[in-house]
């Protein structure tokens, strides 16, 4: 599996932990930024990740701002991107399961490292089950094409 990364300001710190724990957990990931503190604009960061897994650069994307809103309302723009902003890992674990997400959002000034380490693991670790749910993740992907772009 190959992971894209980004935060904006709000969530370099914990974007650092979730890449201590790709490394742990052997993933391999490309990290888009930013490369320091200073303030930033979400759609900026959100744009190359929600991009890169839409065109199967990547297989999932991880994005990281304040809340995790910005990030996944951002995210959820771009066609094939099904984005899910999860702080609990019943989510995460659901969300994988039952929509086949495939961008993480998360916010850091909502949730704690340690806690979302453990989101994002489950995220990760977590199959898509198919069956009646693909039915319903084949909806949600032709309500890209009713958009008309
Ligand atoms: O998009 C957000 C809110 O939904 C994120 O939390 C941003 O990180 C936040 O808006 C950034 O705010 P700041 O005051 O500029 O740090």
């Amino acid at each position: 599996m190959k992971v894209a990364i980004s935060s904006d300001h709000g969530g370099n710190n914990l974007r650092k932990e979730i890449i201590t724990l790709l490394d742990e957990l052997n993933i391999s990931y490309e990290d888009f930024g930013p490369k320091n503190d200073d303030s930033v604009d979400y759609p900026d960061y959100a744009k190359p990740v929600a991009e890169g897994v839409a065109s199967g650069n990547f297989d999932r994307g991880i994005l990281i701002c304040g809340t995790g809103i910005g990030m996944s309302i951002a995210a959820n723009k771009v066609k094939g991107i099904r984005c899910a902003l999860v702080h609990d890992v019943f989510s995460a674990e659901a969300t994988r399961q039952h929509n086949d997400s495939n961008v993480l959002a998360m916010g850091e000034r909502v949730v704690g490292a340690g806690l979302a380490r453990m989101v994002a693991k489950t995220w990760l670790e977590t199959a898509f089950e198919g069956g009646r749910h693909e039915r319903r993740v084949n909806k949600l992907c032709s309500l890209d094409l009713s958009r008309g772009e």
